[in-house]
């Protein structure tokens, strides 16, 4: 027998925040509102096979510092545990980072962004990038036998497997640059997000942010409008839903069908520091990024 679908107000609520994209707090300043998934939750990076986004030696970096790990932990706790590049994604990192830290020593910087795991068919890493971080001590996990799951699903997959990350409600994965490459790759970048509903995963770009958000819960985003908006999208893909229901937009949905072919919420914009949502279908919530 099918089990009736929860009622809306019966559904727990999930919190999001971008808070983990806001430069570290300084030293004397107090801790930073925070909340959402970042709050307090284990940060796993993933890096994919893209430009790299201006802010990825911020995300990475954080967790090295014992001071700013201690207050961001009080914070947003945004300290990348894992560092995981999805094959050609390693070659970003080996070219990228002494490219966004120009002032400094580029061999130095590339011994500093060590990834721990480089993943995938490995038929994109350079040999010579391959053989400089084994040589470091970064695992190198060749899955060329499997064709039918992308880089990214192989990544995430072994983030989950990790015993570091026993308790999923607590893991917040980041991937960069997962958006404004390849449509296919952007597809199934996507649909890794449906694939996984229950891991909290945030693909990323220098432009906009995507998550999905599951019909179990409602869910409340807090926005960072110093970083991130106005600009949003709500849009169910794979199937309609029903109904949805929001707060916080210029544009609200009042128990609203929605579907591709369709109405699907583009071009909305932000109105209040926190966005509320319940729907019957899950849904991919988008928002721009400030440059
Ligand atoms: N242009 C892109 N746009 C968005 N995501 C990308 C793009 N290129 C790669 N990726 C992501 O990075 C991961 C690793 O990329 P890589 O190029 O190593 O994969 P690949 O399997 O060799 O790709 P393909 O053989 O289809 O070119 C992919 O699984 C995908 O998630
Ligand atoms: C129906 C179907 N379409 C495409 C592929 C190809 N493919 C999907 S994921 C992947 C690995 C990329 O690293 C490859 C080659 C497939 N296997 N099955």
């Amino acid at each position: 027998m099918a089990l009736a679908p929860t009622p809306p107000q019966q559904r727990p609520t999930m919190r999001h925040s971008s808070a983990f994209l806001l430069p570290p707090p300084s030293p004397s300043s107090s801790p930073a509102p925070g909340g959402g998934p970042a709050d307090a939750a284990t940060v796993a990076l993933v890096v994919l096979n893209q430009p790299l986004p201006r802010f990825a030696p911020l995300l990475w970096s954080r967790g090295n510092r014992p001071a700013a790990r201690l207050l961001l932990l009080k914070s947003f706790s945004a300290c990348s545990a894992l560092r995981v590049c999805a094959d050609g994604g390693a070659n970003r990192v080996f070219d990228g980072m002494p490219e966004l830290l120009p002032g400094q020593d580029a061999g130095e910087v590339r011994a500093r962004y060590k990834p721990d795991v480089i993943k995938g068919d490995m038929d994109s890493v350079r040999p010579e990038v391959k053989e400089y971080y084994s040589n470091l001590g970064t695992k190198i996990v060749d899955e060329s036998h499997d064709q039918d799951t992308t880089d990214l699903h192989k990544c995430i997959s072994f983030i989950a497997k990790n015993s570091t990350f026993a308790d999923k409600s607590n893991l917040c994965i980041l991937v960069l640059g997962a958006l404004g490459g390849r449509f296919d790759h952007e597809m199934g970048n996507i649909n890794v997000l449906h694939i996984f509903p229950n891991i909290n995963i945030i693909l990323l770009s220098n432009d906009c942010l995507i998550f999905l958000l599951p019909r179990t819960h409602t869910h409340e985003i807090n926005v960072e409008r110093s970083i991130e908006g106005p600009h949003c999208g709500l849009i169910p893909i794979g199937m309609p839903s029903t109904s949805t229901t929001t707060t916080g937009l210029r544009w609200n949905l009042d128990n609203t069908s929605m579907s591709y072919g369709g109405l699907i919420s583009t071009s909305n914009i932000v109105e209040e520091d926190k966005v509320t949502v319940t729907s019957a279908s899950d849904l991919i919530w988008t928002i721009s990024l400030q440059n």
